[in-house]
């Protein structure tokens, strides 16, 4: 007997039904792009660890993103710099400052991009005086009661400035349900989506994020509130949880060496959409290693975009963002 199951070349031999194998295919709707403000409004500056990345202030934002919008950009994530001395206390007090550099481009940018989804990472590591994402016991450990309402406040305020979505990248337990209550409250609930950075693992793959951010912890690490690489258990755990606590979306970081998390995400979480980060570390490794010729950074760029929707997740947060638009990837 022939074995007529053995032939599976046929099925991909032309790029079309090559392509016809994709379960998901990358869409200029699934990128975000990361952004980073300082409180410098003409500052732009190289950050030395984040190839082509820069920090910009206010007043070089809209010019930056303009180009970007009419090739498809459709949505950024906010990330404050603050630079001066005095925007940094033990409390994070500064997080939302009105005259601060998230509050202020939220508004920047809503007006000049009115249909732009502004997304703002909601976390304390930027504003605090000791680095760490939360307020802290005198034993250095997180305050959990304090942290929360901090964070639930600030992303209330983000959502007031405009910001279509706050994703608290914090790890404090409890913070998604205070977050939507603050936002009830507030009656900004109905128009402000709740990505929650459910399955975020500590490692090594933020150094060149917080070179960029200024936001290196002062002592100690972030591993009693980022999740351990090897807790699976912990991601699900953590997914249920904030599902429970209403989060209307779920976001997995980093991304390529934690696809397994993204495909439980996927499962536990199929009333939301699924996010994941594909981290600064990330981006940087992909950098090197083509500038070393190990690859074509377009391919293995792609390669690791596709591996991502292939594990289940329809919300990319990016660096390559910039490129790939600029250059037309998605274009052909
Ligand atoms: N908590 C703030 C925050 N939000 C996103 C990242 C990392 C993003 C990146 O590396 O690109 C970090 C840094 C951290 O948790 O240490
Ligand atoms: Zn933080
Ligand atoms: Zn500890």
């Amino acid at each position: 007997m022939t074995d007529i199951s053995s032939i599976l070349q046929g099925g991909y031999h032309h790029p079309l039904s090559r392509k016809w194998q994709a379960e998901r295919q990358l869409t200029k709707s699934m990128l975000v792009y990361p952004v980073f403000i300082t409180d410098n409004d003409d500052e732009e500056t190289l950050v030395p660890s984040l190839p082509n990345q820069y920090r910009r202030g206010v007043n070089k934002l809209i010019p930056f993103l303009a180009p970007l919008v009419a090739k498809g950009l459709s949505s950024v994530i906010l990330f404050g710099v603050p630079l001066a001395p005095t925007a940094k206390d033990p409390t994070g007090s500064k997080a939302s400052d009105p005259d601060g550099p998230v509050v202020r481009s939220i508004k920047a940018i809503k007006k000049a991009f009115p249909q732009m989804f502004v997304m703002t990472d909601v976390c304390l590591c930027e504003y605090t005086s000791h680095g760490h994402c939360g307020i802290l016991h005198e034993d250095g450990t997180l305050n959990q009661v304090e942290s929360v309402k901090r964070i639930a406040q600030t992303a209330v305020d983000y959502a007031l400035a405009g910001a279509d979505c706050v994703a608290p990248s914090d790890m404090n337990d409890g913070r998604i349900k205070a977050i939507k209550l603050g936002l009830m409250e507030a009656n900004v609930a109905h128009k402000t989506m709740v990505m929650s950075y459910a399955a975020k693992f500590s490692g090594c793959l933020y150094g060149p994020f917080r070179d960029a951010a200024g936001s290196a912890p002062s002592f100690g690490d972030r591993k009693c509130y980022q999740l351990p690489v090897t807790g699976r258990g912990l991601a699900r755990r953590a997914i249920l949880r904030d599902l429970a606590e209403g989060a209307d979306a779920i976001m997995v970081k980093p991304s390529s060496a934690f696809l397994d998390i993204i495909s439980d995400a996927a499962d536990l979480a199929k009333n939301v959409p699924i996010a994941t980060y594909q981290v600064s570390g990330e981006f940087a490794m992909i950098h090197a290693a083509a500038e070393k010729g190990v690859f074509d950074l377009k391919e293995m760029a792609m390669q690791t975009l596709d591996g991502i929707l292939r594990a289940g997740a329809t919300i990319v947060l990016s660096y390559f963002t910039e490129q790939i638009l600029n250059e037309g990837w998605l274009d052909q």
